[in-house]
This record gives structure tokens, C-alpha cells and sequence, in this order.
């Protein structure tokens, strides 16, 4: 029997927020989230024990160990690297043979249970299970497609600010549903990086942004950098790794906090420990 796993997840970052009831949008990073689980005293994490008991009809508890953490509520997918880790661990612990959608779909029901999250996030969820981007329908919690992001740098700036996705004022988003046209439109297009841009531009204007992380990515080479999201952490992708640490020291010289990452195309991925 197995005794203990370790599951390796990852962040990630928003392509397009489904907030406003628009298809929801993620892309992976190498930013990583590890976590360790086996059977035992769930401490702190007794809801999270819970549903997993309940998503696979069995007693008992389960204890989990984050061993890597990604920052939280900053917009890069803590809450949905923790709920799937959990699941994921969970579900080869017992050797279910539950995977895919129908585990991702157990995920995003769970999470909302658990105060974590308003839609599912199913397009979170589904980025760090696969890798790569993610589009999806958060209302009807259908994955629309999966596709490859281009291997390139990303450079993260965390904010000393946390924005907690429950608390989000979704009915600002939704009032705002008709300018996500133009991020669905270059959804469907493959045009993730545009699309990740105007997404993040329309979040800074219910809930601000850091135009001085911004603006410094773009005038220091970025080819692309906006809000992760709802954020408050901002993303910039680069060409290549020396532009990323120019301006990576740029940043770090202002006192700001940088994580350097990139795209990532492979799945979650779990050991026996
Ligand atoms: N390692 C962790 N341990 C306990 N709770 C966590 C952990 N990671 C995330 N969370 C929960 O998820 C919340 C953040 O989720 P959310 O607001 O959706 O932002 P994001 O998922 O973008 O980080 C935290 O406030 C906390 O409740
Ligand atoms: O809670 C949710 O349903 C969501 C939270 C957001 O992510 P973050 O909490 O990471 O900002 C958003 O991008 C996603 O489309 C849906």
C-alpha cells in the first residue's frame, strides 16, 4: 500500500478571468508548488480532508505538507495548485483511478465549497493539471481546449498587497461582461499573450494595478506585461533570459520582489515518497 506522496504542481498565470462570467484563461508557470500527503491529522486543513473524503466516498483523514508554496492571493493559482495537489495525492494514495476533466470538475466543485473560489476556476485547475494554457467555461465547467505556451522567460513581480479571489467584487466584472469580447476573440484566435494584456488591463481598472512594475517591464524590453488578472502580481515575458534579468535587476534595485519562471508545458506530476 502506499503511505505517502508527493505531488509537484505549479503556478500559474491569468489569461483571461472568468470573473465576469467570459471563458476563463490560465497559462502555467515554473513557479513550484510541492506537497507532500499521507494519512493522518489534517490540522489546519480539515475542509480540505474532507473533500477529498468525500470526492472519493471513503473515511479517515489526510494529512498535508506544503512543502514549496507559491505567494498567495496575488493571482497566481495558489488556492487551485493546494485543492488539486490535495485531490491528486489523495486519489493515488487510495490508487483511484480518477483523472482528467472528471477530477479537475471535483476540484473546482470542492474548492467553491471550501470559500476558495467563485467560479471553479476550472481554468486554473486545468492549467497546472496539463500545463501549458487552458480555456474553459467556468459556468458549465467544460475545458474548451488546451494548447502549447511558446517557451519563453517570465518574470513575476509580487505585490506586498493580497487580493483574495472570494472577496473579489464580481458584480463590477459582470457589469463589465461586453469589453471581454476582445479577450475571448483573441482566445479563440491562439493569441494567448494579447489576450492575457487586455484581460489584465480591464482587472486594473475595478481593482488598480502596479503601473510602476508595468511600465518598468515594458521600457526595460517585456514584449508583453500586464496584471496577473484580478493580480495584484504582475507578469513580463521576455525574448530571452538576458533581457529578463536586465530588467529583472532593474526591479530589484527599486526594492521590488522578482521571481524569475517561464512558460511550462508539462503536467502535474506525483512520486511515491
Ligand atoms: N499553502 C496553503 N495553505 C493553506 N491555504 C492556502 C495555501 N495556498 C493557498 N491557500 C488559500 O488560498 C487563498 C488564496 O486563494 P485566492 O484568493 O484564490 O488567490 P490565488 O489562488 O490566486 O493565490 C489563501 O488565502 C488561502 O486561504
Ligand atoms: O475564483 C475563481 O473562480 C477565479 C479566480 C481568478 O483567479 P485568481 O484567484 O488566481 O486571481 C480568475 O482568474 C479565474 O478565472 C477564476
Amino acid at each position: 500500500m502506499v503511505e505517502s506522496v508527493r505531488v509537484h504542481a505549479d503556478a500559474a498565470v491569468t489569461v483571461s478571468c472568468a470573473f465576469s462570467g467570459a471563458l476563463g484563461s490560465a497559462a502555467k508557470i515554473d513557479l513550484p508548488f510541492t506537497m507532500d500527503v499521507s494519512r493522518g491529522d489534517p490540522g489546519e486543513l480539515r475542509g480540505l480532508s474532507r473533500e477529498c473524503s468525500r470526492a472519493f466516498s471513503v473515511g479517515g483523514e489526510f494529512h498535508f505538507e506544503v512543502v514549496d508554496r507559491i505567494p498567495e492571493a496575488q493571482g497566481l493559482k495558489s488556492s487551485s495548485a493546494l485543492v488539486l495537489s490535495a485531490m491528486i495525492g489523495v486519489s493515488r494514495l487510495l490508487g483511484a483511478e480518477l483523472e482528467g476533466e472528471e477530477l479537475l470538475r471535483l476540484c473546482a466543485e470542492a474548492s467553491v465549497r471550501l470559500g476558495l473560489s467563485v467560479t471553479g476556476a476550472l481554468d486554473d485547475l486545468s492549467a497546472i493539471y496539463y500545463g501549458g494554457v487552458s480555456v474553459t467555461d467556468n459556468a458549465s465547467n467544460r475545458i474548451i481546449f488546451t494548447d502549447r505556451m511558446p517557451d519563453l522567460p517570465v518574470l513575476v513581480v509580487e505585490s506586498s498587497d493580497r487580493r483574495i479571489s472570494y472577496s473579489a467584487r464580481v458584480d463590477e466584472y459582470r457589469k463589465m461582461r461586453r469589453a471581454w469580447r476582445a479577450v475571448e476573440n483573441l482566445l479563440m484566435r491562439r493569441e494567448f499573450l494579447e489576450a492575457m494584456v487586455i484581460d489584465g488591463y480591464l482587472c486594473s481598472l475595478i481593482e488598480g494595478s502596479d503601473g510602476d512594475a508595468i511600465s518598468t517591464m515594458l521600457l526595460n524590453s517585456a514584449t508583453h506585461a500586464c496584471q496577473s488578472g484580478k493580480g495584484p502580481a504582475v507578469v513580463g515575458v521576455f525574448r530571452n533570459e538576458g533581457d529578463m534579468e536586465r530588467c529583472a535587476s532593474i526591479l530589484e534595485s527599486k526594492g521590488r520582489r522578482v521571481k524569475r519562471s517561464r512558460f511550462k508545458n508539462s503536467g502535474i506530476w506525483v512520486e511515491h515518497i
